[in-house]
């Protein structure tokens, strides 16, 4: 695989990825991470687990996950999520984004379930938040909040491979159609739908074309400079309200 060069030039990212339970994130994750340490990046991976601020279980935490890339030295998975209030796990997340970011991981990857309040929390201190779906429409999205699709900068409909390509393609279009109502979160960028296939690696690459071209939108926008002030911002607030910052 080719090394892009300039896209390793332009600093760290931070990336939210959020969907509900089964929309295929780990294999996601994996698939993303493994193309990426390839081409020379170096990439961790923050689980949040929404599960923890009201359960005390663990959504992600209970099964081995992206075993190939956990056994990447370019990569860091951070093994177990965060457990405490929101508050809590926004404030130790921002922390360990930060930190990835000050190691020299130019990509930070931090994982939700699209069912609680923490994706929320995420989309708030990362520079992209993309929201990852699974060809499936109705009852099986109910858990999705029409709030979290408003704060997608990119939807990708995943498991387009198989029979599913079909279902894929018409979630798509109907995504595509919808997104158009919503309240647009920037002036320089649509949010764009696309369909992968985090198992055959299908569309992978192009969806991180897309990311790529949309961080590099926010640098030359100055948009992403607002945008950091306002993570920064958020940062803040939660400090403030975790009594840190009286
Ligand atoms: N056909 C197909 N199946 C997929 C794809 N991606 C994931 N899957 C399957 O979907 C199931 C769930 O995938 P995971 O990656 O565990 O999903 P997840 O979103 O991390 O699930 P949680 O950890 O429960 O939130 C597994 O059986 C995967 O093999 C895909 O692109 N195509």
């Amino acid at each position: 695989m080719i090394l892009k060069e300039e896209e390793n030039s332009a600093g760290a990212s931070s990336e939210g990825l959020s969907g509900p339970p089964g929309a295929g994130k780990s294999t996601f994750i994996e698939c993303l991470g493994k193309m990426l340490t390839e081409r020379k990046h170096k990439v961790s991976v923050l689980a949040v687990d929404p599960s923890s601020s009201t359960s005390g279980g663990s959504l992600l935490g209970d099964k081995t996950r992206m075993t190939e890339l956990s056994r990447d030295t370019n990569a860091y998975i951070r093994p177990s999520p965060t457990r405490g209030t929101l508050g809590g796990v926004t404030r130790t997340t921002n922390e360990a984004i930060l930190l990835c970011e000050g190691g020299g991981y130019d990509v930070v990857l931090v994982e939700t379930v699209g069912v609680g309040q923490s994706e929320f929390a995420v989309a708030d201190m990362v520079d992209m938040f993309v929201l990852l779906l699974p060809p499936a429409g109705g009852d099986e999205l109910q858990g999705i909040k029409r709030g979290i699709i408003e704060m997608a900068d990119l939807v990708a409909i995943n498991k387009a491979d198989g029979d599913l390509v079909v279902p894929a393609r018409r979630i798509q279009a109907e995504y595509i159609s919808a997104m158009k109502l919503l309240r647009k979160r920037s002036k320089v960028w649509r949010p764009k739908v696309m369909r992968i296939s985090a198992k055959t690696g299908e569309g992978i690459s192009d969806m991180w074309d897309k990311m790529t071209e949309f961080r590099d939108l926010m640098l030359t926008s100055g948009w992403g400079n607002a945008l950091s002030s306002e993570i920064l911002h958020n940062f803040g607030c939660w400090k403030i309200k975790c009594g840190e910052i009286k």
